[in-house]
């Protein structure tokens, strides 16, 4: 401590050094002086400095290994004289005498008057495996000497000597003890491993002092050297901001017991903005150290006392925190998450966690005594429903929606922690919220928490969920969010499924199971169209007999009806005017699935059949049939069973999926393929790039897409237009017969001009190009008014051959399209629009459009960073992976 001081200090003046290595002086008046701050103006130039030395510290055989490997100066420990110790102390040298060329002399010559930084800075960084860990016999030594919690004596010692006292190690214990000097000042335990288990560890942190921000220097420069390398990556001080590259880190920085700071910066409150990087250290600082000595650094990074968060910069429920408040909320089995000064809401009730004026971000652990009563607009809800006294945002109203809860007639819920949900005043628990499967896909679309599975215990259980907490952050900082949206027929849902296929992410139960039951009522329809062909098949057979028998008077009429190929016995004939006249009356949605089981043995019986088979073979005349029902007739009996199992091509190809309010979500991770590594260096360091894909239906968007706000953390806009479109009309609520182009181009506008989305990148997917293909053959494209000046070459000169005319309809076709919508874009927004080209039903081409998605993430991505420092925080946090 002391000679940190020293170091900060220009120009100590004799008296005091003398004071300090006078082992026998008892003036104790004179030692306070030692523990004053420096308040003078800021020091331009270089001071030489000098880290702290905890003899628990002191470097252990393995990491000297590490250093050794990497040439660095090695400094000996320092010479514990005490008596008391003496076991402690040959440990070490012990351990020393294993360091190559460091001999047991060269050890203990070395003293507390050495104070030059950098060995001083090295030595400290062998500290690693046995800084922290609070059971060793070195603990247990120091803790000897020292009473590990603050003494009464101390409390009226000024806060900034508290704090230099906490955070100096035994190297200042033991200079005391060299005295002989009555403690006065007494130590506490250095931090353990686990942030939220200790109490002390959030001790008055609102007292712990901040540190002048050091000035920005150019962007590249090493705060320490100097020299520039723009594209080295640095590592930063989480109080100053300052950066230093690989060769000055560990001389700014030496040991680390407090994380990433400067040595003068040690005892100092950290960055606030920086507290979303605690315990994430750079890739520079892997590379330089082994997996336990960064653990080791990020958990007391993490853990340590002053870099807690100051309570009074967190207001709950309109109440500023007091520091019992702020521990509680810490230390509950499932505190929030990313804690950082701000103003929140709790509904103590229920554990719902948000920022004020926001939705909710996270459960927590209900019943905490932490701030003041929950107030009904703590959230800026509009819906008129209340949870638990708070109105709540439209979002939740989704949410009860996808849990099957009613909403009408502005209902008041109270739900308790568990989910179980009543109305106020009924003494009834009318279910549980996060039971159903829908609430939580819907929750993950929507950004609205949803519990954990695993319930936590207490002890130890703690610091795993806190690993898996910081995992978990991690994850969600590196997800990127997809929204598909598109009209009715655009293949939305197709792209989403096919989306599930390429990237392995399974279909839910309860998605198999509907999709399931659709492709089986849809085979009854595709047969009934079968069947339908078949009685005209057979009208048309007998008919030619008939006429042949005219030509040959011989055979009898009889004879004609018994050789009809296509005569189906009375069981068959039976069951085919049945399904035909249900078809008709449209009640083949109410028996099917339904009745599967009981037609099922018909549906093999049929196929069979001789005269079916026929029918079948002429399959493609039947115009009626649509084309996906090729695919599944082939294997209709397989299909027809009550035990068919929908692979997930038959899901892909299913008309439809299952969701509810039209959200559906899933996440996924594009796989290492050999091909992207050398074009994707960044994607190496940084395999936990996730993404969610949400779709969801405009139909649920409300009048002008309003819920579109709801999505305001999507990071792409994937907007899916049917190239077919353009020659196809529906019918709106007034009757009025409107082009699906015309009404995609405006519900495009729509969703562009959209408040919430106006920063976010689009990806206009032009699908269905395959059937573009046949279509554009037939059908000119300015049947659609949109397209009225597409004059493709071609069609008009055939004989003026261009390099043009090489150029296939269709594809010069999409060309035209995607051109006017992105002329669209532009009038709107004055920035560029994507275009792919896609056949959703193809997985490469589905592929190539999510994969540019992503390019064009990253794409951003890399811009920010070039744009803002080069290595800012984030970009810093994305190679990280700890
Ligand atoms: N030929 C062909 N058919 C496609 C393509 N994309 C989708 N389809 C079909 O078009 C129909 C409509 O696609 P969906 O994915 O259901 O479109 P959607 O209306 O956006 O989705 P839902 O609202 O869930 O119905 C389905 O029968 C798909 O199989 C494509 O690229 N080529
Ligand atoms: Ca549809």
């Amino acid at each position: 401590m002391t000679s940190l001081l020293r170091s900060i200090l220009p120009n100590s003046s004799p008296k005091e050094e003398d004071n300090y290595y006078d082992d026998d002086d008892d003036d104790h008046s004179v030692e306070y002086s030692f523990a004053m701050e420096y308040t003078g103006p800021l020091v331009s130039h270089d001071i030489p400095q000098v880290a702290p030395v905890d003899v628990r510290r002191i470097p252990t055989a393995a990491m000297a290994v590490m250093v050794s490997n990497l040439s660095l100066p090695v400094i000996q420990p320092i010479v514990k004289k005490t008596d008391n110790s003496p076991l402690v102390y040959s440990t070490k040298l012990e351990n020393f005498s294993h360091i190559e060329g460091v001999s047991k002399s060269n050890l203990e010559n070395r003293t507390l008057s050495s104070s030059s930084s950098d060995t001083l800075g090295f030595s400290d960084n062998l500290n690693d495996s046995n800084c922290v860990s609070g059971s060793s016999d070195l603990d247990k030594d120091c803790n000897n000497h020292l009473n590990p919690i603050i003494s009464d004596s101390t409390k009226s010692m000024s806060r900034s000597q508290e704090l230099y006292s906490e955070h100096s190690s035994c190297e200042s214990v033991e200079a005391s003890n060299q005295g002989n000097r009555t403690s006065v000042v007494t130590f506490r335990d250095l931090p353990s491993n686990n942030s939220y288990s200790e109490e002390t560890d959030l001790d008055e942190p609102e007292t712990v002092p901040h540190r002048p921000v050091v000035p920005e220097l150019k962007s590249g420069l090493c705060y320490r050297c100097n020299k520039r390398n723009r594209f080295s990556e640095k590592e930063f001080c989480i109080v100053c901001g300052a950066k230093y590259c690989s060769k000055c880190v560990f001389r700014a920085m030496g040991s680390m017991p407090e994380g990433r700071k400067c040595i003068p910066c040690i005892g100092y409150r950290i960055d606030e903005s920086k507290r979303g990087s605690l315990g994430k250290c750079s890739g520079m600082l892997r590379r330089l150290l082994t997996n336990d000595a960064i653990k080791q650094i990020m958990s007391s990074e993490i853990s340590c006392g002053v870099n807690q968060l100051p309570p009074n910069l967190v207001c709950v429920n309109n109440k500023v925190l007091s520091i019992e408040e702020l521990v509680l909320l810490q230390s509950c089995s499932n505190p929030p998450k990313k804690l950082r000064p701000g103003r929140y809401w709790y509904d103590k009730v229920s554990g719902f966690w948000g920022k004020e004026g926001e939705k909710p971000m996270q459960i927590i652990s209900a019943d905490l005594p932490v701030g003041y009563q929950i107030l009904q607009d703590a959230s800026n809800g509009n819906t008129n429903v209340l949870i638990n006294n708070r109105e709540i945002t439209k979002a939740e109203i989704w949410m009860l929606q996808a849990a099957g809860i009613h909403c009408e007639g502005n209902p008041h819920f109270w739900v308790t922690a568990d989910g179980s949900y009543q109305l106020e005043g009924m003494n009834y628990v009318m279910g549980k919220l996060w039971e159903k499967k829908r609430v939580k896909i819907v929750c993950t679309a929507l950004s609205l928490p949803f519990p954990s599975d695993t319930s936590i215990s207490v002890g130890e259980e703690v610091a795993k969920e806190t690993n898996k907490v910081n995992l978990k952050k991690q994850e969600q900082r590196m997800m990127n969010k997809i929204l598909l949206v598109g009209c009715d027929q655009s293949g939305t849902s197709t792209i989403y499924k096919q989306a599930k296929i390429l990237y392995d992410v399974p279909f839910s139960e309860d998605e198999k199971q509907s999709i399931k039951y659709m492709i089986q009522k849809n085979l009854y329809s595709y047969i009934a169209i079968l069947l339908e062909g078949h009685e005209h098949f057979e009208q048309d057979y007998l008919v030619e007999m008939r006429r042949r028998c005219a030509d040959e008077p011989s055979s009898s009429g009889d004879k004609i009806e018994e050789k009809n190929m296509y005569s189906f016995n009375r069981r068959l004939k039976e069951f085919s005017s049945w399904l035909l006249q249900i078809t008709m009356s449209g009640d083949l949605e109410a028996i099917f699935p339904a009745a599967t089981q009981v037609y099922s043995p018909l549906v093999e019986e049929l196929w069979k059949d001789k005269a079916f088979q026929a029918t079948y073979k002429r399959r493609n005349e039947l115009n009626m049939l649509p084309r996906v029902a090729n695919y599944f007739l082939d294997r209709a009996v397989e299909i027809s069973r009550m035990d068919y199992e929908p692979s997930e091509m038959d899901m892909l190809y299913a008309e439809g999926v299952t969701s509810s309010n039209g959200v559906a979500s899933m996440e996924f991770t594009f796989p290492k393929s050999s091909q992207d590594g050398y074009m994707e260096p960044l994607d190496q360091n940084d395999p936990s790039t996730s993404y969610q894909l949400i779709r969801v239906h405009t139909s649920s968007l409300g009048e002008k897409c309003k819920w579109l706000e709801m999505f305001e953390d999507v990071d792409l806009v994937v907007y899916c237009v049917s190239l077919t479109e353009y020659d196809e009309y529906h019918e709106d609520i007034n009757g009025k017969q409107t082009n699906k182009m015309l009404a995609s181009k405006r519900l495009f506008e729509t969703i562009v001009n959209h408040p919430t989305l106006s920063e976010k990148h689009f990806l206009l997917i032009l699908n269905k190009f395959d059937l573009l293909e046949e279509k554009i053959e037939r059908v000119p494209l300015n049947q659609c008014d949109w397209f009225q000046d597409f004059t493709p070459v071609i069609s008009h000169h055939p004989h003026n051959a261009t390099s043009n005319n090489n150029t296939p309809l269709a594809q010069r076709g999409f060309h035209y399209m995607a051109v006017k919508f992105k002329r669209l874009f532009t009038t709107l927004t004055g920035r560029k629009l994507f275009v792919s080209k896609v056949t959703g039903l193809e997985g490469d081409s589905v592929d190539l459009a999510l994969k540019y998605g992503k390019e064009i993430l990253k794409w951003d991505d890399e811009r920010h960073v070039v744009s803002t420092n080069e290595f800012s925080t984030e970009s810093i946090e994305r190679t990280t992976s700890m």
